[in-house]
């Protein structure tokens, strides 16, 4: 996860936007890092560009349905189908 205050005040964010680890991968902890300002930042050791949040993995099974046995409100509308407000 980004940190806010680099990214509000020196335009520091995330690559990647969020970055996922995989609960199986086992290499070194990488930070994709973007200056997205018009001004050359330097790190310095020790500064904090990155938050670690550590979640449960729910290993999901999922079931083919040819149709739902119910509509919902929602039904098949997609992005933005509920309005502004
Ligand atoms: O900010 C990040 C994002 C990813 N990774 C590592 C852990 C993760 O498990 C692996 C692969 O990341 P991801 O699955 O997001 O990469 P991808 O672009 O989907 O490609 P691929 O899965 O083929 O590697 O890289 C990091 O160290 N930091």
């Amino acid at each position: 996860m980004p940190r806010s205050g680099l990214g509000h005040k020196n335009g520091i964010v995330l690559g990647n936007l969020v970055g996922l680890i995989d609960s199986d991968y086992q290499g070194p902890l990488m930070v994709s890092c973007w200056n997205r300002s018009q001004t050359e930042f330097t790190m310095q050791p020790m500064e904090r560009m990155a938050q670690l949040v550590i979640v449960p993995v729910v290993q999901a099974k999922f079931r083919l349905v040819n149709d739902f046995v119910e509509s919902s409100e929602r039904g098949e509308g997609g992005f933005g189908s509920t309005g502004k407000h």
